[in-house]
């Protein structure tokens, strides 16, 4: 008899596309190569991401995405398939091994980074857009890499967790997800009215998850400025219900 781990495939590389940009300058992170500070700030961003009088990108920004499309290769080559997990007829994808290996860790922080500054670089210039006050990261593989992430962005984090996790006031919404349904919670005054929020999550499959999370933000009054994953499943079609907002996600697979 075959164990899980016995069925688990390595995802292949997919082909890259368009994916829609996250907001110009909305996101500042180091790009230099060095380890990343608190530091950062919007004029650090948009000064490495300005085109040159010519228009062409400048070396900093054709090596980001050198390093970029390389370090998306090792992630693919991360993870894992486990066919009919939870339930028959769903092809789960296991982020957990990007987390096992140090040198894989970093590089996926290091990869979200690159990518929330590859599609800032698309709208540089866009006055307004700002970098994120608040990374919310969703229950639970959201706040595997949101902490790390908002520490990089300078920014707060904020979780969603799961109905009945946290105490004091909450604001709730329902949601279906690729296999079941839940319900999401926000405590009360974790975002300010008016913050600037990234929504970050490992996976969109059906896009119920974020959508929710998206809601409970604007319940609270945040702006909503985007969303960032690792992994989507495109043939599940989740950016629809996303309403617009702008979304990047790393890699992708229908497989
Ligand atoms: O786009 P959707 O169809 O909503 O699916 C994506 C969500 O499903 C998974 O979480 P899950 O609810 O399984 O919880 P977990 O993170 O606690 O494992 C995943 O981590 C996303 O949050
Ligand atoms: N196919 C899938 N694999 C892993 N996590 C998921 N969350 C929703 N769908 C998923």
């Amino acid at each position: 008899m075959s164990s899980t781990a016995d069925v688990a495939q390595t995802l292949a590389p997919s082909s890259q596309r368009d994916q829609d940009p996250l907001p110009s300058a909305a996101i500042a992170a180091p790009i230099d190569g060095t380890t990343p500070s608190a530091s950062t700030t919007d004029a650090t961003a948009s000064s490495a991401l300005s085109h040159d009088a010519s228009g062409r990108q400048p070396a900093a920004a054709s090596s980001r995405a050198a390093e970029l499309a390389s370090t998306k290769m090792s992630l693919y080559g991360a993870l894992k398939r486990f066919p009919d997990f939870p339930i028959p007829g769903i092809n789960f994808i296991d982020i957990m091994p990007l987390f096992q290996d140090p040198v894989i860790h970093l590089a996926l922080l290091r990869a979200l980074e690159l990518q929330v500054l590859e599609f800032s670089a698309a709208l540089a210039g866009n006055a307004s857009l700002a970098k994120p006050d608040v990374v919310v990261g969703l229950d639970a593989r959201g706040f595997l890499f949101g902490p790390s992430l908002a520490l990089r962005l300078n920014a707060s984090f904020v979780p969603v967790r799961k109905q009945g996790k946290m105490p004091g006031p909450c604001v709730t919404a329902a949601y279906e997800k690729e296999y079941g349904t839940d319900y999401f919670q926000m405590q009360e005054g974790a975002v300010k009215p008016g913050q600037k929020v990234l929504v970050v999550d490992d996976i969109i499959a059906t896009g119920g998850s974020a959508a929710a999370a998206g809601a409970l933000v604007k319940q609270l009054g945040g702006e909503l400025i985007g969303y960032l994953f690792i992994l989507e499943i495109p043939f599940l079609k989740g950016r629809d219900k996303l309403e617009g907002v702008p979304t990047v996600t790393l890699l992708e697979t229908d497989d």
